[in-house]
């Protein structure tokens, strides 16, 4: 019989001392307690990164939870959790910090607010965008209230002149037009922003150009790439205008830097750059040329600021445009037209606020197709018990945790969860909306929550009211919608069309 050699011997017990540790390992973490979205899901994490990789995250978590319940393990430290007390509370409320998903939004090596994970930091660069992006500010703002009625009118133009052609109008090119217009009005102020509104088959260009460009960019995402060699998943053409509005937004300050909010809204680019200074230099008044790193720091945030709002803001559109125009919803775009004939064409933020009909048909669409479907990803930084009764989860420091709308969204709070009921938001008694609005999670939760929120809802409002006043839509035999790629809700494009809808002008 063959002997060992020491080395051979040695070399063994190292492989059955790993094997039995790694065991060990498996056999004792906490997170056994979770059930497993997949058998590998306790050794390795490919099965969640190849969810990723197809861009199938979010339906695959919500199968998951379909079939497992609350709690749900995803890779040897991640954890999916479905429950505001035991989830949202413990991770959102409760700060964990965020993990290096979100770096892929950074650009010219300064991260933007999304992405800083520092509480002190993000507090300290918050400051300097929240107050634009508050809820007072853009209900008072009579300049940008009359900003927002002259773009409505020219939505009604560019519908108009879509209708000169043909029936069926594909209303994805309008809402991108829209959102990229008022988004980048309001960022960059009067007469800086894009106005792709005007400029219908241009919109269409760049909306083909964002959806081939987007995949290779968010796979790239998921990759482990180094931070320094990922550019933020704007396409070309995004990235270009929103040079080219930074630059009039720059010019007009400098022509008139006195200018104030009687005449103009207070942009989100001239407020950042009046309050920058503290963040880089600590004293001193705001000077009026930035340095090179406050140039940075400013491009960085308001860029992801664009994509940000322009994503979000086409796919609530998408989902709410489609889902009024099936023949089912019919009468829900009979009441909208009715309600909204109730104010003014040029109807203010405030005004819009108060529709009991619109706003339940927006929350509606943004239930059953967040924007934001999939995990925002957290990291614990402490032991933190998740999971609701009965499904506890002791989690040890340094888990990747996360929760998703596309899931919170289908709770058995919510009557019939896969169905279009507006009627929930309107006729359920005060508590159970109360109950309903606590698992509504569309702008997430705690210091991270969407600080756009106001804008994209005034600006989704009012494109909303604006084209229902005026126009009746009916599906296509082309139109479907679902939860897209990934971790977002987008249309999935069938033959080449996303929202395709026959349009037809009611009104004057
Ligand atoms: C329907 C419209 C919108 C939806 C559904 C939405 C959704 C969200 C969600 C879920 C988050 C949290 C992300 C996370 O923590 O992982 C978020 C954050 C954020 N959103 Fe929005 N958003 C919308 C519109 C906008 C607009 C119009 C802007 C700006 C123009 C904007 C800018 C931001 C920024 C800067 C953050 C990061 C906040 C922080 O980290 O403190 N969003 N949004």
């Amino acid at each position: 019989m063959a002997t060992l050699s020491l080395l051979e011997v040695v070399s063994l017990f190292a492989v059955a001392v790993g094997v039995v540790t790694l065991g060990w390992r498996i056999l004792n973490s906490p997170l056994y307690a979770a059930n497993d979205a997949h058998w590998s899901v306790k050794f390795t994490g490919a099965w969640i990164w190849w969810q990723r990789v197809t861009e199938k995250e979010a339906q695959a978590v919500h199968d998951a939870h379909v079939r497992l319940g609350p709690v749900v393990r995803l890779g040897p430290k991640e954890l999916s959790i479905n429950d505001v007390d035991g989830g949202l509370k413990p991770i959102y409320d409760g700060r964990l910090p965020k993990t290096n998903f979100y770096d892929v939004a950074s650009s010219y090596g300064e991260p933007p607010m999304v992405a800083i994970r520092g509480e002190k930091q993000h507090q300290m660069r918050k400051r300097l965008v929240a107050k634009p992006y508050g809820k007072s500010t853009l209900m008072h703002d009579q300049a940008w209230n009359a900003e927002q009625s002259r773009l409505a009118d020219e939505l009604v133009k560019a519908l108009d002149g879509q209708l000169k052609t043909s029936s069926d109008i594909e209303l994805y090119d309008i809402f991108y037009a829209w959102a990229v217009t008022t988004t980048s009005a309001y960022i960059f102020g009067a007469n800086a922003g894009s106005n792709l509104l005007c400029n219908i088959p241009e919109a269409r260009r760049v909306r083909e150009e964002y959806f081939t460009q987007r995949t290779p960019q968010f796979i790239s995402a998921v990759l482990p790439i180094p931070t320094i060699f990922r550019q933020w998943t704007g396409t070309q053409a995004e990235i270009q205008w929103i040079w080219q509005s930074q630059e009039r937004a720059e010019k007009a300050l400098q022509s008139a830097p006195k200018q104030t909010s009687e005449d103009q809204w207070t942009s989100v680019y001239s407020f950042m750059k009046t309050s920058i200074s503290p963040e880089t230099s600590k004293q001193g008044p705001p000077a009026a040329q930035l340095s090179a790193r406050e140039t940075a720091i400013v491009s960085s945030e308001l860029q992801d600021h664009m994509i940000a709002g322009i994503d979000t803001s086409i796919a609530a559109l998408g989902a709410c445009a489609w889902l009024l125009s099936l023949e089912s919803n019919r009468q829900w775009q009979d009441r909208l037209r009715e309600e909204v004939k109730q104010v003014p064409t040029a109807a203010s933020f405030a005004q819009l606020e108060q529709l009991p009909v619109l706003n339940a048909i927006v929350k509606e669409s943004l239930r059953l197709f967040p924007p934001v479907a999939g995990g925002q990803p957290r990291v614990t930084d402490k032991p933190v018990l998740v999971g609701p009764e009965g499904h506890r989860v002791h989690v040890p420091a340094g888990v990747k945790v996360h929760t998703q709308a596309l899931t919170l969204h289908r709770s058995e709070v919510f009557e019939r969860p896969d169905q279009f009921c507006p009627e929930r938001w309107l006729d359920s008694s005060s508590d159970r909306v109360k109950e309903m609005e606590r698992w509504f999670w569309a702008f997430g939760s705690g210091t991270r929550r969407c600080v756009g929120e106001h804008l994209g809802l005034s600006n989704i409002r009012l494109a909303i009211t604006t084209i229902w006043r005026t126009f009746e839509t009916r599906e296509t035999q082309k139109t479907k919608f679902t939860v897209g790629k990934g971790t977002i809700s987008l249309p999935l494009p069938n033959g080449g069309d996303f929202i395709r809808l026959h349009v037809k002008r009611v009104g004057s």
